[in-house]
Order: C-alpha cells, then sequence, then structure tokens
C-alpha cells in the first residue's frame, strides 16, 4: 500500500531565509517537501492552486510593522485560512563575497523590513553605502554568488552565509535586538484548528459605505462582546482613493460565544467579513475574560431568551 505523500509547505525562499527558519519550527516541515518561493504571492498562490498544501509567510515586525503584501493576498482573491503562527528570533549579518572589506561595500542589499531593522546600523557603519531592496533577505545573498551580482553586500539571517559561502562583515546588526517577526502557516479554508484556551482570530472587514462612525461601529461589535483586539489596520481596498478594509487581530476562538457572536455582530453591519482562522497564539497568553462574556453566561441568556419565546 502506498504511504501518505509528505506535506508540501511553500515559503518566501530562497533558502536561508527567516521564512524557512520559521517552517522549519513546525514538527511536520522536517519530513516534508519543502518549496522555496520567490515571492509571497508566487507561496501564497501555489497554495490556492493545490501545488502546496501550506504556505509560511512572514505577516509582522514589532518594530517595522505587518507585511503589506501578506495582508493584501489574505483580504483578496481565493479565500485561504491561516491555521498557525510562530515567531523566530531575528538576528541580521552583514554578508560578502569572501575577499570583501566593509570598506569596499558601496552597494548593500536587503528585503524592505531588514533595511528597516538595521538603517542605523547602515548609517553609522556604511554611510557612503546605497541601500538596494529585494523579495528577501536571502535573495541578496544568493545573487553575490552570481557573476552579474549588482550589490557588493547583503544583509540576511546568520545562516545564508553558509548556504551562499560568503564571508560574515558583521553580526547582530539590528538597530533593536529585541525586535520580534511573526510568520503564519497559511492553507486552503477548511475547519479551524481546535481551540487551545490561547487562541487569536484574523477576519478582515469591509466598510457598507463612507459614512461618521464606520470604524466605530466595527469596534463596537468586538468591544461590546468583551473580544480585545491585538491589532487593528486600515489597507486600501484598491476599489478607489480612499475606499478601506479593515485588518484585525482579536484574542480567542471562532468557537467562542463571544467572538461568535462579534462575527454575526460585523456580518450585520459590514459590506463583507472576511474569516482569516482561528489559532494558537505563538507567546500562549490566554484572554481575560471580562463579566458577561464567558461562554456560560452567552449560553445561560440564549436558554433564557428561549423560554421567553415559548412562555415556559
Ligand atoms: O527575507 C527574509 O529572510 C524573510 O523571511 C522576510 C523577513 C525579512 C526581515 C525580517 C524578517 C523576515
Amino acid at each position: 500500500m502506498p504511504g501518505v505523500p509528505p506535506a508540501r509547505y511553500a515559503y518566501l525562499g530562497p533558502e536561508g531565509t527567516f521564512t524557512e527558519q520559521a517552517l522549519r519550527t513546525l514538527p511536520a516541515a522536517a519530513k516534508a517537501d519543502l518549496q522555496p518561493c520567490s515571492t509571497v504571492t508566487l507561496a501564497l498562490d501555489a497554495v490556492r492552486g493545490g501545488e502546496a498544501d501550506g504556505a509560511v509567510v512572514p505577516i509582522e515586525n514589532s518594530v517595522e510593522g505587518s507585511v503589506p503584501v501578506t495582508l493584501d493576498e489574505l483580504a483578496t482573491g481565493e479565500p485561504l485560512m491561516i491555521t498557525r503562527e510562530m515567531t523566530v528570533p531575528i538576528a541580521f549579518s552583514l554578508l560578502a563575497r569572501p575577499g570583501t572589506s566593509a570598506d569596499d561595500v558601496r552597494r548593500v542589499a536587503t528585503h524592505p523590513h531588514a533595511a528597516a531593522q538595521t538603517r542605523r546600523w547602515v548609517a553609522l557603519h556604511l554611510p557612503r553605502a546605497e541601500v538596494v531592496h529585494t523579495s528577501s533577505t536571502a535573495q541578496a545573498a544568493f545573487m553575490l554568488t552570481r557573476e552579474d551580482r549588482e550589490w557588493d553586500a547583503a544583509i540576511s539571517a546568520p545562516v545564508a552565509a553558509e548556504h551562499y559561502r560568503l564571508a560574515t562583515l558583521a553580526t547582530g546588526i539590528a538597530d533593536n535586538p529585541d525586535a520580534l517577526t511573526r510568520f503564519v502557516l497559511v492553507s486552503r479554508p477548511g475547519p479551524p484548528p481546535p481551540p487551545t484556551g490561547a487562541d487569536k482570530t484574523s477576519l478582515v472587514a469591509f466598510m457598507r459605505e463612507d459614512h461618521p462612525g464606520a470604524l466605530m461601529e466595527i469596534l463596537e461589535q468586538l468591544a461590546m462582546r468583551g473580544v480585545n483586539m491585538t491589532r487593528i489596520e486600515s489597507r486600501p481596498t484598491g476599489a478607489a482613493l480612499g475606499n478601506y478594509c479593515f485588518s484585525v487581530d482579536c484574542e480567542g476562538h471562532v468557537d467562542d460565544a463571544r467572538v461568535g457572536e462579534a462575527l454575526m455582530g460585523l456580518r450585520r453591519v459590514c459590506a463583507d467579513v472576511r474569516f482569516l482562522g482561528s489559532y494558537e497564539r505563538h507567546d500562549g497568553i490566554a484572554p481575560t475574560i471580562r463579566p458577561g462574556t464567558s461562554d456560560r453566561e452567552f449560553l445561560d441568556a440564549a436558554a433564557w431568551l428561549a423560554r421567553l419565546r415559548h412562555g415556559s
């Protein structure tokens, strides 16, 4: 009998990205078929098209904020679902071809988020260098191995030095060594993973039409059910200038009564709500349940209403 085929995971590549390190924290990754993709869009399209069972992509950094392409890809197109989040310690190194010294570096390449997190170090140590943006930190390192390279150094993960046989000119060059990047595992829509007690729910709310208090109406649906938000940001929908949707993460699981009720409320007041999944929090922090918002209290209220309606 043929065995179960290994899971296939797409990720923002090439080999040696922080995203690959995030993917490798999944126990299933050890036996999986890992597929490096050159962009977040291609990694997510591999899942949409069925060539991969899941994709790991960066979504947010504690210093630089969200990764817009990831938020926009999840908000539009064929629906996808987040089933897991993870963080990995991010340390940046300055890599170059062996024999290069820091004085030779005229152009340095890296991912925009890495550039933002090393801005002060680069200004201090490479004041004459031009910073070039690449699709990933590992892509910047990989290009250094080619004859047609257009830069002299890359800001990458330390592991990229071994992958691409590069010299390490400096290590630990992040301006804020405690910065955290969050990555998500994305799959095709299906039943969410069961609640763990320390979960997060992600969604995108599309406003009906622009009017005073439109954002407040959205927030109200969460606040009145005691649902705590962990992130909210507006993103243009692309339909017209001034047309926005709200990308929201909140505490709790879609199976929790207060989260379910908030989602129903949003469904009533918004033009559209895209549920992006409920998944275990990377930090294991359980939400504080405010009085009147526990599952038992929602159930009790529903049972009371049923009794009123039946006259019992
Ligand atoms: O480019 C990479 O290596 C990535 O995985 C994206 C990224 C870039 C900077 C910090 C964290 C993740």
